[in-house]
């Protein structure tokens, strides 16, 4: 199993470009199960994820290439809607196949994805969605079994529980296709459901209001295939620039989207950094903070615009070795702080709370072996180790190939003494 091996306490300086994002990727490709003509991704990263993802869609008949920064995909032979375990059990975005495979062919059987490192992580507002759309969905030997009677969905009024992203991301997908207007209330508001509602629309499809809580579709008898370039990755961006502050250094991410990115800036100044942005660029200068050492600042997470959840690992490094206390409040997902016993092994003085981490920074964090649980704890402990003092080793690092492209080289260009291990 591959490991992460660094050298620590060197400031990060440079310029390093974002990829497409992984979030804004998966339910793209999912959507082309949406129409018999080839849709076109440009900015896609290369990526675990993206290579499951691509490898079930062309197990059920997709033609699938992917070439660099390009992928084409053409769902006009599809064979079987049925998304097997194997698949599912490695990536939980598999279930955003379900949505466009019952809209467009009328019955689907997706494999229920299980508990996750990080969460129970249900998804039964994907199943009360689709069948308040008409669907008929049974939970059986594991799977979710959809069927549409009459073939086509119709149009509703869906107002979720909770606010769920990829819940709201198949929703769109299927009420594309459905007879009539669907009215998706408190839909998930982050930039890659406004991702896919712009590619969608570029297919033919007839959407209002995404990028707010409420999505307002026009259903259509078919879509059309589109070419869409993929927003970039705006928590690999957040990744770099929280690893830019705990190396106390100077990096300047390009090709990003500094606007998806408002919550972060603004905590990173109050830390002590300069933050400075263009219209695809942002800048953090964290080489002269005043003490040489970041503020420590409290942070709770919420859903977009609110401070991501997939940053909180990453965030809680940086705090580590910050001047003072902070109180970093987990509200999505009810197991991520799996990060916290590893950061103490670093040397780190964290005390968990309920779902709250008092964080007392520490001067020096002193490198060790440890292992990552999850994607983002995984980037949590590589900014720490990139922070400590020594040699830190991360091991299980297939969590960070899961949503990192090519993460160590991006680092090592940036200054980072940092290998992989095989
Ligand atoms: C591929 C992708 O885009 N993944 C992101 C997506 O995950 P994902 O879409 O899985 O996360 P959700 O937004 O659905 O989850 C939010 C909360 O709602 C709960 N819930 C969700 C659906 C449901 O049917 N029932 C239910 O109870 C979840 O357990 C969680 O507590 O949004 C998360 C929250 O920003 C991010 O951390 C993930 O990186
Ligand atoms: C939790 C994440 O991803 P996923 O929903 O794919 O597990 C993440 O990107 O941090």
């Amino acid at each position: 199993m591959d490991k992460l091996r660094i050298q620590g306490e060197r400031p990060l300086h440079g310029d390093v470009q974002a990829s497409g994002a992984k979030n804004a990727a998966l339910p793209l490709m999912a959507a082309s199960l949406l129409t018999d003509q080839p849709v076109l991704l440009d900015n896609a990263p290369q990526l675990m994820d993206v290579r499951t993802l691509g490898q079930l869609l062309a197990g059920m008949g997709t033609q699938v290439e992917q070439q660099g920064e390009r992928i084409r995909l053409q769902a006009d032979r599809i064979a079987h809607c049925e998304a097997p375990y194997e698949r599912v059990k490695t990536m939980r975005a598999s279930v955003l196949v379900l949505g466009p495979l019952v809209a467009r062919f009328g019955h689907a059987r997706v494999s229920l994805p299980g508990g996750c490192a990080i969460g129970a992580r249900p998804v039964d507002q994907h199943i009360k969605g689709l069948q308040s759309l008409g669907a008929q969905v049974q939970v059986e030997h594991g799977d979710i079994v959809a069927s549409v009677p009459g073939g086509r969905l119709k149009g509703a009024r869906i107002s979720t529980d909770m606010i769920t992203v990829t819940g709201t991301e198949n929703l769109m997908m299927a009420a594309c296709l459905a007879e009539g207007e669907t009215v998706i209330e408190n839909a998930a508001q982050e930039p890659e459901v406004a991702d896919l509602a712009a590619m969608l629309v570029g297919m033919g499809a007839r959407i209002d209001g995404a990028g707010t809580s409420r999505i307002r579709i026009q259903g259509v008898e078919r879509l059309h295939g589109a070419s869409h370039s993929i927003v970039p990755d705006r928590i690999e961006t957040g990744t770099f620039l929280c690893a830019a502050v705990a190396t106390r250094g100077d990096v300047t991410v390009r090709r990003c989207a500094p606007d998806h990115l408002d919550s972060l800036l603004d905590k990173l100044r109050e830390a002590g950094a300069t933050v400075s942005r263009g219209a695809d660029w942002i800048r953090v200068q964290a080489d002269a903070m005043p003490g040489g050492r970041p503020r420590a600042v409290s942070a709770r997470t919420s859903e977009y615009p609110g401070f991501a959840t997939d940053m909180q690992a990453q965030f809680m490094a940086v705090n580590c070795i910050a001047q003072g206390a902070a109180h970093l409040t987990e509200t999505i997902f009810e197991n991520r702080f799996m990060h916290v016993q590893e950061l103490v092994r670093l040397g780190a003085n964290i005390a968990i709370e309920g779902n709250t981490c008092v964080v007392q920074g520490v001067a020096r964090l002193s490198g060790a072996t440890v292992m990552a649980t999850d994607l983002r704890a995984s980037a949590g402990l590589v900014i720490a180790g990139l922070a400590a003092e020594g040699e830190t080793v991360v091991e299980r690092i297939y969590h960070l190939d899961r949503g990192y492209e090519r993460m160590e080289h991006k680092l090592a260009a940036l200054g980072a003494r940092i290998e992989r291990v095989r």
